[in-house]
């Protein structure tokens, strides 16, 4: 278990370029499943849940070419289906979240799709019903298999059909898009999800040859299509980073420019942002954020104290909270943080209590910051990463604390975050990987 030691209490300054995003390459990557052709995919970040999901592709028989550090080609031309019942895929599939959307694709183009309870974060109940109601809407049978916790699909013909999702699961529109692109007939998915990360493989699947319209908005209609060719793909900038690399900023009261980060995909997080009192400014493609000593949270209209809370796309991204929080414990005023989506990824805050800062968690969902306008800084700490935003919410307390913080178990932002102590340390920050 690897840690970081951060000398915190330094002000840094600099440039940084955001990585591709982390969410939008897990579909992009399973969607070359549904073609023999080619797939060229560029932007893509070199961090620990890509790469598994590039490991898995290869295991799956997926020709695998690395072009240069962030360009790949992939071509599904000869895949194994055997892998897909071994006990390494069993190991292999459940190690991340993004795994679950190889079932649609497979699915679609080979008549099965396999997979075992996927990883990720551990940050409540992550259930998977809206991905297979979808695909047994479709015709599919179901079948699971408690012991193993092992879950399955099969269907020779899939049939497009209209469809509701009980919720807007990012993950399950997905898989259930991938799924219908190859069906017989039209489906349309209402309450569908339609954040940046699908209306970019929306985009990637008509360009593949798919007939997909309503990108963007909850009622998508995708006319099935006998089979899709290759294509080249860029993926955005990662939206929650550049929110991570914002929080950086403003905790270590630094300045800072953030280049090329695709403000019309940003939708809800600028104004966000600018609740909290933050500073910043758009150049061009670029978020330049002054160094500012202070910045004070927005009351309502009516006096009433500020809520952020997540929704699903157009609302505000549940992984963004976390780093809110963070920040708020050094704005003045006070802010109540509504996590609705999950029910455990507000625990991190104990570890912030300890380093000094006032918050006062309410239940399971809400937090109450009462924040310090840097009167009183945070105290350094040694502390454990329980989750990927939890993680890098510590690791901006860390920076802004003065004296040496000890993180362990960076594993959990490593798998979301490229290369982040040399890209800290770039900036002037003092961090070590111990
Ligand atoms: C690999 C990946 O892409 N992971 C993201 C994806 O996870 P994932 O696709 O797994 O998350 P879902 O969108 O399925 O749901 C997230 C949570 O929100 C709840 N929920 C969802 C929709 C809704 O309308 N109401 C509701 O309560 C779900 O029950 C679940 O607890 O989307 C989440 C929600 O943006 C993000 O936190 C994850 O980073
Ligand atoms: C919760 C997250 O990731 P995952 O869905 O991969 O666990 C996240 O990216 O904040």
């Amino acid at each position: 278990m690897a840690s970081f030691k951060i000398e915190g209490g330094h002000k840094l300054n600099g440039t940084i370029t955001p990585q591709g995003a982390k969410n939008e390459v897990l579909q992009i990557l399973c969607a070359v499943l549904l073609t023999p052709e080619k797939v060229t995919v560029h932007n893509v970040p070199d961090i620990i849940d890509v790469n598994k999901l590039i490991f898995i592709l290869g295991e799956l028989g997926v020709k695998v070419e690395k072009l240069s550090s962030n360009s790949y080609a992939f071509q599904a031309d000869e895949v194994n289906l055997g892998y897909l019942e071994s006990p390494e895929f069993k190991r292999d599939g459940s190690s991340l979240r993004g795994s679950i959307m190889l079932v649609g694709p497979m699915l679609a183009r080979f008549g099965k799709g396999y997979i075992p309870k996927p990883g990720g974060d551990k940050i409540g109940r992550r259930r998977l019903d809206t991905h297979f109601e979808g695909f047994t809407n479709l015709g599919a049978f179901f079948r699971y298999n408690k012991e193993e916790s092992f879950y399955g699909v099969e269907a020779e013909e899939l049939f497009g059909t209209d469809m509701l999702l009980d919720e807007a699961s990012v993950t399950g529109t997905a898989n259930i898009l991938m799924a219908a692109v190859l069906a017989t007939g039209t489906t349309t998915i209402y309450n569908a999800a339609c954040e940046p990360y699908i209306q970019q493989l929306c985009k990637m699947l008509n360009s593949m040859g798919a007939n997909i319209t309503g990108v963007g908005s909850n009622l998508l209609t995708i006319i099935g299509v006998d089979t899709l060719g290759g294509c080249e793909h860029t993926v955005l900038p990662d939206m929650i980073e550049i929110g991570s690399w914002i929080g950086v900023a403003v905790m270590t009261r630094s300045a800072l420019t953030i280049k090329n980060v695709s403000w019309e995909n940003l939708g809800q997080i600028p104004n966000v942002f600018a609740k909290l009192g933050i500073e910043f400014e758009k150049i061009g493609d670029d978020i330049f954020i002054p160094e500012q000593e202070s910045y004070e949270i927005q009351n309502y209209i009516d006096g009433s104290v500020l809520t952020v809370s997540d929704a699903p796309w157009p609302g505000f991204t549940p992984d963004l909270l976390s780093i809110v929080l963070v920040i708020a414990t050094q704005a003045k005023g006070t802010v109540l943080i509504h996590q609705k989506m999950f029910e455990s990824r507000l625990f991190f805050v104990d570890k912030l209590i300890d380093m000094g800062a006032k918050v006062i968690l309410c239940d399971p969902h809400r937090a109450t910051v009462i924040g310090q306008n840097f009167e009183s800084t945070l105290k350094a700490t040694t502390m454990t990463s329980p989750d990927i935003r939890a993680g890098i919410s510590l690791l901006i307390a860390a920076l802004s604390a003065k004296g040496t913080s000890i993180i362990h178990n960076i594993e959990q932002i490593d798998r979301g975050y490229e290369n982040i102590e040399a890209r800290l340390k770039s900036i002037g920050a003092k961090i070590e990987r111990i």
